[in-house]
């Protein structure tokens, strides 16, 4: 049955870009991930029980598509938040442990793990050795000059009495980077509805993310529905309508290659007609590099104004932290096609290096909403700059 999840052929120049993307398969943690299961055991879809939105939005996917998307393994379940009634986006609820165990791989983190034990000595070397291990970690030669000369001015006036006082004014500059970005996204409840636009690359995880916020904003008690932008890839409509169907959350889809303006459009007319709190738009991945993908992000945009002046309230960009600098050109292109709002670096749990997340906000100053930290719903976490910095540097100088 999975077979159906088989990536299709490249559809766009952006898919052919993407190595290996025509014969990927999900894996069942992509899929499970994707539909956090809250009735362990059961596979089957439930007929939907929600109110259609209008006929002309709906293609229904058919029914042995989501069938087939549901055979999953269940993984572990969400720890229920407590339902919020306030504007603020509650905080992941499983707070701040698990940061250090799944950025513990990082390149950052690896490049750190015993650096001080083995140049314990205040002098230029050290500084030469911390130098490379943030270049190397993907924080950008501009962010890294900026944070040696720091140190090294501070140095030379005998601030720190030893490695240790080093360190810990590394971390303090270090989390300075970050303060201003680590900005939770606020729900705008008059906002009716709030509407929350993703956009990035290919494969960076965006539906998987929005299975991730779903859970979240389902958990929170707010009125939810679905755009299933991505009409460029049938496995994405799938996988939204699936999860709608099993959490009760209406979805707007108009299947394959339909007009993503026009399903963006209809969500929305469906949204206000309900009186939803939030609704979540996804949109097909596309290269930065792409004028023609690019501008009908533009076009999106201005469809949804026509039916409300302020939407879309978020556009949050999903950015694959294990892309490196790369990612920077791709937030330049993105925020200049449809302005950027907020940001998700997702997968720093893996081969991620980590660092680029220091570049994005030293070079753009936009919010950095979440942090992908693993394939489990709850591995969306609220970004926080603390936990993030204390999981990359080492616990103690030994280490
Ligand atoms: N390890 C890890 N994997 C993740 C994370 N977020 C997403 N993924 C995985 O990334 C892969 C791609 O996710 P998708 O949600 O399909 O990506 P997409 O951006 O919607 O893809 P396109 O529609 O092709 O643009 C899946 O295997 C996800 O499980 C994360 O934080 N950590």
């Amino acid at each position: 049955m999975l077979s159906f999840f088989r990536r299709k052929k490249p559809q766009t120049p952006a898919d052919a870009a993407k190595p290996g993307s025509a014969q990927e398969h999900y894996s069942v943690e992509e899929l499970a991930a994707a539909f956090p299961n809250t009735d362990e055991g059961e596979t089957v879809a439930e007929p939907v029980t929600e109110p259609a939105p209008p006929a002309s939005a709906m293609e229904p996917v058919p029914a042995e598509i989501i069938a087939a998307a549901l055979e999953v393994e269940p993984t572990a379940t969400v720890a229920a938040a407590e339902p919020v009634e306030t504007t603020p986006a509650a905080p992941a609820p499983a707070g701040k442990p698990g940061w250090r165990e799944r950025l513990r791989g990082s390149g950052f983190a690896r490049s750190f793990s015993g650096l001080f034990s083995r140049h314990p000595r205040l002098d230029d070397d050290l500084l030469d050795e911390i130098e490379t291990a943030l270049i190397t970690a993907d924080v950008g030669v501009t962010a890294t000059s900026q944070l040696i000369e720091d140190l090294r001015r501070r140095m030379k006036a005998r601030e720190f009495a030893d490695a240790n006082a080093l360190l810990a004014a590394l971390r303090g500059d270090l989390l300075a980077m970050l303060a201003p970005v680590a900005q939770p996204l606020q729900i705008d409840t008059q906002a009716k509805p709030f509407v929350l636009l993703t956009v990035g690359v290919n494969g960076v995880g965006k539906t998987t993310t929005i299975g991730k916020l779903a859970k979240r904003f389902k958990d929170e008690n707010r009125p939810l529905m679905l755009a299933a932008g991505d009409t460029f890839r049938a496995a994405a409509v799938a996988q939204l309508q699936a999860w709608g169907d099993r959490n009760g959350v209406p979805v707007v889809a108009q299947g394959q290659n339909a007009d993503a303006a026009s399903v963006a459009f209809d969500a929305l007319q469906a949204a206000k007609a309900r009186g939803t709190q939030v609704l979540i738009a996804d949109t097909a991945g596309r290269l930065h590099t792409q004028q023609g993908l690019m501008a009908e992000l533009g076009k999106i945009k201005r469809v949804l104004q026509k039916l409300d002046a302020s939407a879309p309230h978020e556009v949050l960009m999903v950015i694959d932290g294990t892309t490196g600098q790369n990612a920077l050109s791709q937030l330049r292109q993105f925020h200049a096609a449809v302005g950027v709002t907020g940001l998700v670096v997702t997968k720093l749990d893996g081969t991620a290096k980590g660092g680029v997340v220091f570049a994005l906000a030293r070079e753009f100053g936009i919010p950095i909403r979440y942090a992908g930290i693993g394939e489990r719903p709850e591995d969306l976490r609220v970004f926080d700059a603390e936990a993030f910095v204390d999981a990359l540097l080492p616990e103690n100088l030994g280490a």
